[in-house]
């Protein structure tokens, strides 16, 4: 008896005990960790803003290859003084609610999101010098669709020619629109950027920066060495930067050297969703219909011999449907 007692005693302790350490990959939790929001990304840092105050960071580990962009709200840990030369780190990004991206081009092969969270995209389209570019608009409307943002049409320069010939091209879609122009006032565009985050895209030299030096009168010392121009006349940083509006009535997110969206991932039926009165009327297309002109029995034909849909409004948003494979370059 004694023995195997003894027997039991020996394996009992000589068994090699339990580590009760933490697996390394099991995630810590961060209690401490506070909220921010990135407004800024350049080479692999991060400028966010905490509790008001400039905070610099970068990516924990546990992150690994997940990205990063303007508009993700995140949690911090670290040093979030905002004390120059501290450094804090990002260990969470929040679920994005939209996601922009830009397309691939000759330096990234790869379709990129870019904004994160915005909920409005304002297309801004000088109505001279430069001359609109349909393709373009046409291009941001679809992006915006696909996320789930709300297109906001921003026209500016109509001292330099009438808005009517543009805004007819558009007005079936019903898309809102603004127009500015130089010495205007802006007081329907502040409405329509009120309380939310909105991102502005357009080609160089439409007016952006014009705009957003006026609608946030301390942008240029906000943005810093981001907006910095090379003698090449290109903008040495491509990120976009996210300024709150006075009042703390909103965000707005300039995308400088952003060319195009990336569209290659959209769908005909997700973009038809954004347009329920016509999706309504697909019900019974063929299986795997496109909704394109050259479908054979596409119900949107059907809806506009039958006089139930606005052509208008049909070859609008066919418009767009092709806009997704037109090569802008
Ligand atoms: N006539 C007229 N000119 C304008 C108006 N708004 C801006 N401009 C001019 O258009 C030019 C380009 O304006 P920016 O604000 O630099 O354009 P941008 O879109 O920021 O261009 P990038 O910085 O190249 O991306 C400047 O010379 C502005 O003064 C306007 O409403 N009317
Ligand atoms: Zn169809």
């Amino acid at each position: 008896m004694t023995n195997r007692y003894g027997e039991h005693d020996q394996e009992h302790y000589e068994r090699p005990r339990r580590r009760t350490r933490p697996r390394t990959k099991e995630r810590p939790t961060y209690d401490d960790a506070v909220d921010g929001v990135v407004v800024t990304v350049d080479r692999g840092r991060y400028t966010l803003l905490v509790d008001g105050r400039k905070v610099m960071a970068m990516k924990a580990r546990p992150l690994g290859r997940k990205g990063v962009v303007v508009g993700d709200r995140v949690r911090v840990v670290g040093d979030v003084s905002g004390n120059d030369g501290s450094l804090s780190r990002i260990v969470e990004v929040t679920e994005r609610v939209t996601t922009l991206r830009r397309t691939a081009d000759d330096d990234d092969p790869v379709e990129r999101i870019i904004v994160a969270n915005a909920e409005q995209l304002v297309i801004v389209t000088a109505l001279a010098d430069p001359e609109p570019q349909p393709r373009l608009i046409d291009r941001a409307l679809v992006a915006a669709f696909d996320a789930g943002m709300q297109p906001l049409l921003c026209l500016t320069k109509a001292d330099l020619a009438d808005p009517e010939t543009l805004l007819s091209t558009y007005r079936s879609l019903g898309v809102h629109w603004v127009v500015t122009e130089r010495g205007g006032d802006l007081d329907a565009v502040r409405e329509r950027l009120s309380g939310k985050t909105s991102v502005m895209v357009g080609s160089s030299g439409v007016g952006k920066s014009t705009l957003v030096n006026a609608l946030v009168p301390t942008a240029h010392r906000d943005v810093g060495v981001v907006n910095t121009v090379t003698g090449r006349g290109r903008h040495t940083s491509t990120s976009a930067y996210m300024l709150e509006l006075p009042g703390a009535d909103g965000w707005i997110i300039d995308t400088p050297g952003i060319r195009s969206f990336g569209l290659a991932h959209v769908q005909p039926w997700t973009l038809i969703e954004a347009f329920p009165d016509l999706d309504e009327m697909t019900e019974d297309c063929p299986r795997g219909c496109t909704h394109g002109d050259d479908e054979p029995e596409c119900g949107l034909d059907v809806a506009v011999t039958e006089g139930t849909a606005d052509p208008e409004r049909v070859s609008s948003f066919r418009r767009l449907l092709a806009a997704r494979s037109v090569s802008v370059y």
